[in-house]
């Protein structure tokens, strides 16, 4: 589990998030949702250790992560997988060596080891046989599930994924989100993901938190948020005639 207590961060005198309280089960898919500029992923950076928070504190499994140093951090870290909103791979780089990366930077593995690994996560997310192939040649989907082999390459105990449907069309976007779900339960990993996406937050959102100006304006799960009288949320949510029109038969 990850708990985020109390977490603010400012840039300049811009506050950015102003006090976010909650905990992220394992076993779960935790989905930070709001509109733009409300602090998804300035908070999914402070919980990750991309930014530090201004104050408040992040624990994870009751390890108080912002007050370690960096080389305390190392072992948290090494359980941590995450893929970034453009994939981020490296270009130069073969799927294959991209997917081994955190396996040449974390472990004394064998190069025939980093291999089958390399297979196997490529296996895992349907891309068996296309370690050879570099970034270039793939779609938008491909390098999804490549950052995706990546992020599972170690093993990980948590899982973060920002946005991981921008730009990707309907159908992709739910088989990734299948994917991270079924990486979820066969990895009880403690998944959080930003997203704008409401079908990954009506199809896979378990936990629920809905920023608005930096606060944690309401949680829930996907059932609740059909129910909910929030309005800003519901502004959120149902902002298309055809969700709201959709809302009353759930
Ligand atoms: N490194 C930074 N330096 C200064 N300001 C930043 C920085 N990162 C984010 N911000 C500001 O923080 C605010 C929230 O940005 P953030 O990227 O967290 O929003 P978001 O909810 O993820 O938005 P989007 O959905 O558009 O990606 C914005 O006003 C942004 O300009």
């Amino acid at each position: 589990m990850i708990e985020a207590k109390d977490i603010h961060k400012k840039f300049g005198d811009n506050e950015v998030l102003r006090g976010i309280n909650s905990q992220f089960k394992a076993g779960k898919k935790n989905l930070i949702i709001g509109g733009s500029g409300s602090g998804k992923t300035t908070l999914l950076k402070c919980i990750v250790g991309l930014h530090e928070p201004t104050s408040g504190e992040v624990f994870y499994d009751g390890q108080n992560f912002t007050e370690m140093h960096f080389r305390e951090r190392v072992p948290i870290r090494k359980e941590i997988g995450m893929l970034f909103q453009n994939s981020a791979l490296f270009d130069s780089m073969s799927v294959e060596q991209n997917i081994m990366f955190p396996l040449n930077l974390f472990t004394d593995m064998s190069k025939s080891e980093k291999l089958d690994r390399a297979n196997f996560c490529l296996e895992r997310v349907n891309l068996e046989g296309k370690g050879k192939l570099f970034p270039s040649e793939l779609s938008g989907g491909m390098k999804k599930r490549v950052g995706i082999a990546r992020a599972i390459s170690m093993q990980p105990k948590y899982l973060f994924v920002d946005e991981p449907n921008s730009g990707l069309d309907p159908l992709t976007s739910i088989l990734i989100d299948e994917l991270i779900s079924e990486l979820t339960e066969e990895y009880n990993t403690t998944t959080v993901v930003v997203t704008h996406d409401m079908n990954s937050v009506m199809g896979i959102g378990d936990h629920i938190i809905f920023l608005y100006n930096g606060e944690k304006w309401w949680e829930g799960t996907n059932k609740e948020i059909a129910h909910t009288n929030n309005k800003e949320l519901n502004n959120f949510v149902f902002a298309s005639p055809f969700m709201k029109a959709a809302r009353e038969k759930l």
